[in-house]
């Protein structure tokens, strides 16, 4: 579905990300870790076209998607989330995701969006402004937003963020209640190792703009790079 091929992106004298490749295949669950400044939210501006890269190819199903805009890239079926919430906030929920949805390249399953609603509990929350929600119902709109647009890949940028155990679980059953209500890959970036291995069918791990590892969890987490990478911040992986 998705192939990151030799990618790299440099900011000035900061490398990002360097020489990454790894294929996220049709409708898994694919995670995306590593220490802070790895390169993981560049990796992400990389895939949805908001950066384009110094070198290398991203491809969606063999086409070419890199040097495109990123309306181009969300037309094309890849939808995103952001890290730091980009909601409008002068619109109701219901026009945040009513924006998106008028953008959606397919306009098949027309209640994907309703039922959406009432899986995540956004329905009592319809007709307030953003700012007047939760931090984990922002979360959960965003991701509604980005699903509006029926993608084939979703890009989630930490959307377990502020959110307590309890809503990271309720987070995680309703990410595989997305997948199997509108199947699409879903790119997944948490520093929350336990919501990440329990969540992900494929891992991939970043350090310092390298790829450290991609394959299954429990192979990954063998990697002797991984453990150091982790250890070396005081985690367990
Ligand atoms: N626009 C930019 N200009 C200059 N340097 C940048 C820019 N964006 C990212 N960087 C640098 O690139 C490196 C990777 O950053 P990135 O945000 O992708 O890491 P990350 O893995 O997402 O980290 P975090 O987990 O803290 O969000 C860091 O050294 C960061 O300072």
């Amino acid at each position: 579905m998705l192939r990151v091929e030799g990618v790299s992106k440099s900011f000035g004298g900061v490398q990002a990300v360097d020489d990454v490749s790894f294929t996220v295949t049709d409708t898994e669950i694919h995670g995306l870790i590593g220490p802070n400044g790895a390169g993981k939210t560049t990796m992400i501006n990389l895939i949805s076209g908001f950066l384009r890269p110094t070198q290398g190819r991203i491809l969606l199903e063999d086409r070419e998607i890199q040097n495109m805009p990123p309306e181009t890239v969300a037309r094309s079926g890849i939808a995103r989330t952001f890290q730091n919430l980009r909601l409008f906030r002068n619109l109701t929920v219901r026009r945040n995701i009513e924006v998106a949805e008028s953008h959606a390249a397919d306009a098949s399953d027309p209640t994907l969006i309703d039922d959406a609603i009432d899986r995540f509990g956004l329905g009592p929350v319809l007709g307030l402004a953003p700012d007047a929600l939760s931090y984990g119902h922002m979360r959960r709109l965003e991701i509604i937003r980005a699903l509006a647009l029926r993608p084939r890949v979703l890009l989630l940028d930490e959307p377990a963020a502020g959110m307590n155990t309890e809503e990271t679980e309720e987070l995680f059953r309703n990410l595989l209640w997305l997948r199997e209500r509108h199947p699409c890959a879903i790119l997944l970036i948490d520093h929350d190792l336990k919501f990440i291995m329990s969540a992900s069918e494929t891992l991939t791990v970043m350090n310092m703009g390298r790829l450290l590892a991609s394959g299954l969890p429990q192979d990954v987490t063998k990697n002797e790079e991984v453990i150091r990478a982790y250890l070396g911040h005081g985690e367990t992986v």
